[in-house]
């Protein structure tokens, strides 16, 4: 089986020692994507959309699209946050979108609100 490093420049670097993301075979396994390169936080529809964005980028990389997506993770600061992600996150996925959970956790790296990671089949 083949395993590839993508990684996009329009997308934040890693933080740590993992890659953005790693396609192995026809199967894109993208990291937790975080809104690193937002100034200031604290907008959770702000944070999202970016995020979003970024995973588009990453997978363009890869030469995919959103439609390739078949599974998600989302990871809340605050579950109070779920409403607005949700129509943000469902902007990108009209028609069937991923399996998917959601989470709320104690915290996030670099104290973002929201961490979305997504696995990618071509
Ligand atoms: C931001 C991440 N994906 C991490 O720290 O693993």
């Amino acid at each position: 089986m083949s395993k590839q490093i993508i990684f996009s420049e329009k997308a934040p670097a890693a933080i740590g020692p993992y890659s953005q993301a790693v396609l192995a075979g026809n199967t894109l396994y993208v990291s937790g994507q975080i809104a690193l390169d937002l100034a200031p936080l604290g907008d959770i529809e702000a944070e999202t959309k970016k995020i979003m964005e970024n995973l588009g980028h990453i997978l363009a990389e890869a030469g995919m699209d959103y439609t390739h997506v078949v599974k998600a993770s989302i990871f809340l600061k605050s579950m109070d946050d779920f409403g607005t992600v949700n129509t943000v996150y469902g902007s990108f996925f009209i028609e069937n979108p991923p399996a998917r959970e959601t989470v709320q956790v104690g915290k996030l790296p670099k104290d973002v609100n929201v961490e979305i990671s997504v696995i990618a089949v071509k």
